[in-house]
């Protein structure tokens, strides 16, 4: 791609690795400790999330733009928004049936429900198939493409997402 632009987007949410063990798995030999490690992030907890697309093209367009930013904002807007405040849970957590019937029950937890367990690298490939999908469907696939999406977590932990 002979140019790449990118834009950034702040949403707050919750979430919970509710796959995650540090007892074994990938790594888990680099974790030695007498105590058995916490898995802090089966935890309900949230993040300020930082999400960057990046958007490229080997043509501009006549208005001299891989795509104009305020497009690229228009795009997200309703996914971002619905996501803002919002606690992303997968629907194959054994909390998810609880945490549902609670979100009913008291109308004041939204509840954003995802097929996968929401972790940093799987949101980041979430945002670049969705943003893909809308380029295709306004028949843009063809003059531009999600180069990379990136999910910062925290201030130390993001997920940079390529597509296959
Ligand atoms: N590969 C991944 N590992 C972890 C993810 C993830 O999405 N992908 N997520 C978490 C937790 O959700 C957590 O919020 C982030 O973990 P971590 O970076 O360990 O958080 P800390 O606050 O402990 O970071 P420090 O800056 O090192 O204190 C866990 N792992």
């Amino acid at each position: 791609m002979r140019w790449q632009i990118s834009k950034t987007f702040r949403f707050e949410a919750g979430h919970r690795v509710w796959k995650q063990n540090l007892t074994y798995g990938r790594g888990a030999q680099f974790t030695v400790t007498k105590e058995t490690p916490i898995n802090k992030c089966v935890n309900l907890h949230g993040h300020s999330y930082l999400l960057e697309v990046v958007l490229g093209s080997d043509y501009l367009s006549e208005q001299e733009m891989v795509m104009d930013f305020h497009h690229i904002k228009s795009a997200l807007k309703d996914l971002i928004e619905t996501m803002d405040h919002s606690f992303i849970i997968d629907v194959h957590d054994p909390m998810y049936p609880e945490l549902k019937e609670l979100a009913e029950k008291y109308g004041s937890l939204k509840i954003f429900p995802v097929d996968f367990c929401p972790t940093a690298e799987a949101l980041a490939k979430f945002f670049y198939d969705f943003l893909t999908e809308r380029l295709r469907e306004a028949g843009l696939l063809g003059e531009v493409k999600v180069v990379k999406v990136t999910l910062w977590e925290t201030a130390t932990s993001k997920a940079e997402y390529y597509g296959e």
